[in-house]
């Protein structure tokens, strides 16, 4: 194609006029120099009459034109949607809400997920918790009523968290652990009026109430263990997984995955999952009585077999002194068999702050002389040799977070030595370097930290090596660290068994991917109407 000089000779005085019709200017060159002149780097050719230019030019073709505009129009279509398509949308929550009522407190967890995952396969976590005030609701033996009214504060504040058109559809569900069922084993029918009342309580409320129940303790070392294995995401990616250590307030719990475990040895100690298309073979159990507050209950029931007006606790700080009523120590099913058989009615502990007596008395709270299995850990259970990394929970992290001592890198014997610095440390001491700190934990923290050394230790076989692979962890990814989530999302089969089909690529990607490939076909189209092209020519003619 020809650019056109845009009228005949002007003679010299007049300036020609360069028209090039597919060049974007039009110039006036230089004084003297017509043919320098412009930016379109061809001279052109004079225009032939406009009904031939039209005639005998391929762009005006009436399909060049037509598909032209649809390609343009499709380009720009393509792009807006790819555009509209991964702008950040309003993301919609679905929920659900699970109530711990542990033997210590109960604490209400609401986890959301987002609705629009097909078979609710997205991400669930935590979004509230709420910790309820006062005990837990086995402590509400005698007036069960206070039970279920102790839960209205946080589950208003519940109601106040998942948006209202969600609450009936939100599953609620109360699973209670150790304290209750040290309760139903005391008095089974205190139990059902505590759960009574508690059901009550909750069925007042707009979500979709699913029972209150005891969960065993096997199901609360399973859950612990699917929980922060899902919230790692090993589970998905189909990783190594992670053991879990829960220590409660009334029972602990051990579980993981062991080469040297396949569940013949000690069924009962077995849990198998098949997730995301893999099979889980879970070793776990649960100690009901060897949660810290039980197990302190254990160790001063030792000490006082022969019902004494005094004892000097090594677990206690030096001038630390406490007066314990008798009954309420041997209340709880874990020691009344031990009651002493003449004794006052309470006795008054001082402390001496000697880690070593102390990690002798709790050393005597475990059995370790029986076994009738391969390998046991205490009291004649069962259990393998701990193997691969262990997250550890609850009051593990409360008391070794407290004591500066969630860094197991630290060996276990530098580890003895700090306990046994804390623990000779002077209880006025103590006060006034924590003056804020709860003086129930505060006083309570030489012998939770025994407790812990020597149940890893001791209890379950942990090494120097392995102990070196636990983690004290609270929170994973902003949600806690515990049963709570992995039993809902069991209960609401949000674990697939197998591994979902996943697209190939993410819808951004896809997106991206076909306006590439239009914006590809429609230069390839443009250059194919090359032969068309409208051309300014190289050589300069001289019209
Ligand atoms: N900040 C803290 N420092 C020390 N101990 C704590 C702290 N917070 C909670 N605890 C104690 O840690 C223990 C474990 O608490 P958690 O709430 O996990 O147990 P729980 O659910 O009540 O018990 P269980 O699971 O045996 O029924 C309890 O004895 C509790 O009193």
């Amino acid at each position: 194609m020809l650019g056109y000089l845009s009228h005949l000779e002007t003679g010299q005085t007049n300036q020609p006029l360069y028209l090039f019709p597919m060049c974007p200017h039009f110039h006036h060159p230089p004084p003297g120099n017509p043919l320098a002149s412009t930016s379109c780097p061809s001279v052109c050719l004079l225009p032939p009459p406009l009904s031939e230019m039209k005639e005998k030019n391929p762009w005006h073709t009436p399909v060049t034109i037509i598909l032209t505009v649809i390609g343009v129009i499709a380009i720009v279509t393509l792009v807006t949607v790819a555009v509209l398509q991964n702008k950040p949308i309003q993301q919609k929550y679905k929920y659900g809400i699970v109530l711990d009522a542990g033997s210590s407190h109960t604490a209400v967890y609401i986890y959301e997920w987002p609705a629009e995952k097909d078979n609710n396969t997205g991400r669930v976590q935590q979004k509230y918790s709420c910790k309820v005030k006062g005990k837990g609701i086995s402590s509400y033996a005698d007036e069960p009523q206070k039970a279920g009214e102790s839960l209205r504060e946080c589950m208003f504040e519940a109601k106040k968290q998942v948006p209202k058109n969600r609450h009936g559809e939100t599953p609620l569900y109360l699973g209670a652990t150790a304290g209750m069922r040290l309760l139903n084993l005391d008095d089974s029918s205190a139990s059902n009026k505590v759960f009574q009342a508690v059901e009550e309580a909750l069925q007042r409320f707009p979500f979709s109430f699913q029972g209150a129940r005891i969960l065993s303790g096997q199901e609360e070392g399973a859950f612990g263990w699917v929980t922060i294995n899902y919230l790692s995401d090993r589970l998905k990616q189909g990783l190594e997984t992670t053991g879990a250590l829960d220590l409660g307030g009334a029972s602990t719990q051990i579980s993981f995955v062991s080469d040297s475990y396949n569940g013949l040895e000690s069924p009962k100690n077995s849990v198998n999952f098949r997730l995301y298309g893999n099979d889980y073979h879970v070793y776990t159990h649960s100690f009901l009585c060897y949660g810290k507050d039980q197990a302190l209950g254990l160790a001063l029931a030792h000490q006082t077999k022969s019902g004494p007006r005094t004892i000097t606790d090594p677990c206690f700080h030096p001038g630390y002194t406490q007066t314990k009523n008798y009954s309420i120590l041997y209340d709880s099913p874990c020691v009344s068999e031990r009651k002493p058989q003449e004794a006052p009615l309470s006795f008054t502990l001082s402390g001496s702050g000697n880690f070593t007596k102390c990690h002798e008395v709790i050393k005597s709270v475990f059995d370790f002389t029986s076994c009738n299995y391969s390998r046991c850990s205490f009291n004649g259970v069962f259990q393998p040799t701990p193997q691969g990394s262990f997250g550890a929970f609850s009051a593990y992290y409360f008391v070794m977070k407290f004591l500066n001592l969630t860094d197991t890198s630290t060996s276990i014997e530098v580890v003895r030595e700090k306990l046994m610095e804390y623990c000779a440390t002077p209880w006025t001491k103590i006060v006034k370097q924590h003056p804020k700190v709860d003086q129930k934990y505060l006083s309570e923290y030489c012998f939770s930290g025994t407790y812990i050394l020597t149940l890893l230790i001791e209890g379950y076989n942990f090494t120097s090596e392995t102990y070196s692979k636990i983690e004290f962890i609270k929170k994973i990814k902003g949600s806690d660290a515990g049963w709570t989530l992995g039993y809902m999302l069991n209960l609401t089969n949000m674990i697939p068994a197998e591994a979902p089909d996943s697209p190939l690529l993410p819808h951004a990607g896809y997106v991206s991917i076909v306006t590439i490939i239009a914006i590809l076909l429609f230069a390839l189209f443009i250059l194919s109407l090359r032969p068309v092209w409208p051309t300014c020519s190289k050589q300069p003619q001289i019209v």
